[in-house]
C-alpha cells in the first residue's frame, strides 16, 4: 500500500507542532523519519495512525482516507509500534500477541487455529517463543518492544508504523528487527534516531526540523556532514565502509566552551 500525507499541520492551542508536512511512501519502500529530539516526528506519525487529528491536511493510505475512517478499518491495514508501550494490565505475552488479530475478528469471536499458529509462528520470529506465557509487564524494555512489534505484524499488516522501534534493544536485535521489518516488503513509516541505522535499512529519509520538512532524498546523498550539523548542531564524519558497503556517521566529540 502507498501512504501519501499531503500538506498536513497540528496546532494545539494555536501553537502549530508540524507545519504543512507532505511526503510519500511507495508501495514496499521502508522510509525513515529523522531530527532532533522534540521536531515533530511522533506528532507526525500520530496524526498518520489515527491517535490524533490533523489540524489541516490529507492523509490516504492508497484510497483509504485515515482522517475519516474508523480505527478498526485502518487497523486491518495498518500495524503500528508507537513509542510508549506501558500496560497497565497484566497480559501475557501471548495474549498480547493475539490482540493483534482483534482488527479481524467479529465481536466475542474465538481465536482460530489459524490465528494462534500465526501468533506462534511470530514469537518464533521475534525470539520470544520461550516467553509466551510470561507476563509482559516483567518484561525488560528490549522484550516489550519485540512483544509490540510481534503484536502489530499479528495484524498482518500491509503498511507499518515504527515510532522508534529500536529504542531498548541491543545492536543484535536492532538488526534483527529491521531485518525482520525490511524482509516483509511492505510500505513502512519509521521514526529512527540512529543515523547509521536509518542510512542501512531506510530507501528514502525525510528530515524534520522545528516541525518542518527541512529536506528529503536518498540517504546516500542527503547524509552529509553540513546536513547533520545544521539539524544536529554535531560535528561528524560520513564514509562508506568498505567491507559492508553500509554507510557510516561517526560524530566527533563536543569539545569544552563549544
Ligand atoms: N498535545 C501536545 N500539547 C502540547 N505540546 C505538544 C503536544 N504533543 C507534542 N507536543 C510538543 O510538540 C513537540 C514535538 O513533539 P514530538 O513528540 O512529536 O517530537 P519528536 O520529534 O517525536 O521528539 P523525540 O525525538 O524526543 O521523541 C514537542 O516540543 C512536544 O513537547
Amino acid at each position: 500500500m502507498e501512504l501519501d500525507v499531503e500538506n498536513v499541520s497540528f496546532a494545539v492551542s494555536d501553537v502549530e507542532i508540524i507545519k504543512s508536512i507532505s511526503l510519500k511512501v511507495k508501495e514496499g519502500q521502508f522510509v525513515g523519519i529523522i531530527g532532533p529530539n522534540g521536531c515533530g516526528k511522533s506528532t507526525l506519525l500520530k496524526n498518520i495512525y489515527k491517535v490524533i487529528k490533523p489540524t489541516s491536511g490529507k492523509i490516504f493510505l492508497d484510497d483509504i482516507d485515515i482522517v475519516k475512517s474508523s480505527a478498526k478499518e485502518i487497523a486491518k491495514k495498518m500495524g503500528v509500534v508507537g513509542q510508549f508501550n506501558n500496560s497497565n494490565f497484566d497480559f501475557t505475552v501471548r495474549d498480547m500477541v493475539m490482540m493483534g488479530r482483534t482488527p479481524h475478528k467479529r465481536m466475542l469471536e474465538s481465536d482460530t487455529k489459524n490465528d494462534i499458529e500465526l501468533v506462534d509462528n511470530i514469537l518464533r520470529k521475534v525470539n520470544l517463543e520461550h516467553y509466551a506465557s510470561k507476563h509482559f509487564s516483567y518484561l525488560s524494555g528490549g522484550e516489550k518492544q519485540r512483544v509490540i512489534l510481534a503484536r502489530a505484524l499479528a495484524q498482518e499488516p500491509q503498511f507499518l508504523i515504527l515510532d522508534e522501534p529500536t529504542n531498548h534493544l541491543d545492536i543484535k536485535y536492532q538488526i534483527q528487527i529491521l531485518s525482520l521489518v525490511q524482509s516483509l516488503q511492505i510500505g513502512t513509516l519509521a521514526a529512527l534516531h540512529d543515523l547509521s541505522i536509518a542510512a542501512m535499512y531506510c530507501e528514502y529519509l525525510y528530515v524534520l526540523k522545528n516541525g518542518r520538512i527541512l529536506t528529503h532524498g536518498k540517504p546516500e546523498k542527503l547524509l552529509t556532514p553540513s546536513l547533520v550539523k545544521e539539524v544536529y548542531e554535531v560535528d561528524c564524519c560520513i564514509y562508506q565502509n568498505n567491507d559492508t558497503n553500509n554507510i557510516v556517521v561517526a560524530y566527533h566529540p563536543a569539545l569544552p566552551n563549544h
